[in-house]
């Protein structure tokens, strides 16, 4: 993306006809234990391919050229080591770094990334999860440019392969659980990371809203605004079980190949 300037809805530049610059910064949730995946070290800092989680996501956020700041949330007891393996994979010249510890949910710690982002200067906040680290550029690209054309939130997704059934809870791990009903699959989307957010309305999200929710556009949608759907990418999956991890390094060496590097 080499037009750093806000569009206005219809692409055309803003109402004053002078490009205002648009910055945008990325915060990363990392501060999870990655308890699906199994015992050893938080899950941002195991390795993929030889190299930490983290620094695949970190990468594929400074692969866009819109992006000039990164805040990685660290492991609230990691963030001197987290500070060492980004000083150990330098990014390249004109993406700052900040790291700061995260807290007890992905919310907290997302808040947390939040609070270090100077006002008025990042127009475009991503938030994606470290667990993504092969995310390509292009879906990141795309989201940002979604939020320069002026929609406050926008999500990557997929369609739903699976049938995708709604259940009465049984409770009991093991007990079968009554299906109450089965939502439409053309209309559900599973929704990826980065999600791309103008910078106040995420402010005002996680300063106002309350209770639990599994991703920030849900935050946004609390306030009433409107949340879109770009389409996402397969290799934008989530490595939360051990399966995953298989998946992502055959994803990796099959890039490694046909790149060469
Ligand atoms: N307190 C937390 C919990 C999660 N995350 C981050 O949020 C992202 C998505 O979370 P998930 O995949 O659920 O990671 P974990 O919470 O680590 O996984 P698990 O639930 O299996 O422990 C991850 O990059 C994770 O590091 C975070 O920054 N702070
Ligand atoms: C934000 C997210 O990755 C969107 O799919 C997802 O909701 C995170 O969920 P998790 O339970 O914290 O893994």
């Amino acid at each position: 993306m080499s037009d750093e300037s806000r569009l206005s809805p219809t692409g055309a530049p803003g109402p004053a006809e002078t490009p205002v610059p648009a910055r945008t910064a990325a915060v990363i949730p990392a501060a999870g234990r990655g308890v699906r995946l199994g015992p050893g070290a938080p899950k941002a800092l195991r390795a993929l391919g030889g190299t930490p989680m983290l620094i695949h996501a970190v990468r594929a956020m400074a692969a866009s050229r819109a992006v000039s700041l990164v805040v990685v949330v660290a492991p609230p007891d990691g963030a001197t080591e987290v500070k060492g393996l980004l000083d150990a994979h330098p990014l390249p010249e004109g993406t700052d770094l900040l790291v700061v510890p995260g807290g007890e949910t992905r919310q907290e710690s997302v808040r947390r990334g939040l609070e270090v982002l100077p006002p008025g200067v990042y127009d475009v906040v991503l938030v994606h999860d470290a667990a993504r680290p092969l995310v390509p550029v292009e879906t990141v690209d795309a989201v940002i440019e979604a939020v320069r054309r002026g929609a406050p939130a926008v999500v990557p997704a997929l369609p739903l392969a699976d049938t995708v059934k709604q259940v009465e809870p049984a409770g009991v791990p093991g007990t079968p659980e009554p299906v109450v009903a089965t939502p439409e699959r053309s209309l559900l989307r599973a929704v990826q990371t980065p999600q791309g957010f103008d910078h106040d309305t995420l402010v005002r999200a996680h300063t106002t809203v309350t209770g639990e929710v599994t991703d920030d556009a849900s935050m946004v949608e609390r306030l009433g605004l409107s949340v879109v759907v770009v389409p996402g990418h397969e290799e934008a999956f989530k490595v939360t079980r051990p399966l995953d991890l298989v998946l992502a390094e055959a994803v990796l060496a099959r890039r490694r190949h046909t790149d060469g590097f």
